[in-house]
């Protein structure tokens, strides 16, 4: 069987040269494309000497459609605009997608949608399998406790970090929002600060961390009165994320359109909720 050509956008970023690793290290898996940001000092270089695994033989490109007949699937792990751009050559071109990009808002999330009809694609904000346990756990455990708790979410991230809060916290924030029949746009708070008044018995807290080379890190608090439980997450390493990229590269041959998510590589879905 011929390998499954992977195209890595935004390689020379932290999990674009990541990615690339965990693509040379795959079996079945080949770089076929890479690309970075036009004006980039980087474009031209070859992609796995960026990455530290050796020639690749794959030149950094600043332009996808112009190495679209390269690949069979792009991991996008970059900024929302380039996300949205590399969406319509893909679209365009009928290839794969996997994008691993947070920050974006519900328009770029609804285009996203709307590209699923015609690619597949596999769209989340962590592809780690531990965080995506820990979604399942938090639909469990928000329909076990309840209105009985309070819910904080804490997330803690390197200094780089643009988004706040995370893809991940948002996406924990949703999981328990649904299981609650609450709506996160509704009871969602952002920080708190200055005379806030008591908490609202509803309300769903984020607190956000920027610090040093932090890789990504989630706890979940529910607290009532005489008990605390915490469902915690701690990434020691981007591979986690990067490993799970290409096994949603994998997952994603041979799928019709649609727009997936790590819960869907996983086959979390079918797993029985309480
Ligand atoms: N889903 C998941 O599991 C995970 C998601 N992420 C998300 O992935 C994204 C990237 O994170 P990270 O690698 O740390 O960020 P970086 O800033 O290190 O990498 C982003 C890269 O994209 C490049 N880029 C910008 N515009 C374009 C473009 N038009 N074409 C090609 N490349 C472009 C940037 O170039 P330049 O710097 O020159 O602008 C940079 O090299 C973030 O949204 C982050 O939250 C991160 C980890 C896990
Ligand atoms: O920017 C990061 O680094 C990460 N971003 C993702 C997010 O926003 O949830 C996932 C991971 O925690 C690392």
């Amino acid at each position: 069987m011929s390998p499954i050509r992977i195209a890595v956008a935004g390689v020379a970023g932290r999990m674009g040269r990541t990615l690339v690793q965990a693509v040379d290290a795959a079996d079945g898996l080949v770089l076929g494309a890479a690309t970075e940001r036009a004006g980039s000092s980087l474009v031209g270089a070859d992609a796995g000497e960026l990455a530290g695994v050796g020639h690749a033989g794959v030149a950094v490109q600043a332009d996808l459609a112009a190495v679209v007949d390269d690949f069979d699937v792009l991991i996008d792990f970059t900024v929302p605009a380039a996300t949205m751009a590399h969406l319509a050559v893909c679209r365009g071109a009928g290839k794969r997608m996997v994008i691993g990009t947070t920050g974006l808002d519900e328009g770029q999330k609804e285009a996203i949608s709307a590209a699923g009809v015609d690619i597949p694609l596999v769209f989340a904000p962590n592809m780690s399998i531990g965080v995506n346990l820990c979604l399942k756990l938090l639909d469990i455990a928000a329909r076990v406790l309840g209105d009985e708790v309070d819910v904080e979410i804490i997330e803690a991230h390197h200094r780089h970090k643009v988004d706040a809060p995370s893809g991940t916290a948002l996406r924990m924030g949703e999981v328990i929002a649904d299981a609650l029949g609450r709506r996160l746009d509704e009871v969602a708070v952002y920080g708190r600060e200055g005379h806030t008044g008591p908490r609202e018995r509803a309300a769903i807290g984020f607190a956000t961390v920027r610090a040093g080379d932090v890789v990504g890190e989630h706890s979940v608090w529910f607290a009532g009165d005489g008990e605390r439980i915490e469902i915690a997450h701690k990434a020691s390493s981007r591979l986690t994320f990067a490993n799970g990229a290409v096994r949603a590269a994998r997952w994603l041959a041979g799928r019709p359109p649609g727009r997936y998510d790590m819960q869907d590589v996983l086959g979390l879905k079918d797993l029985a909720s309480v």
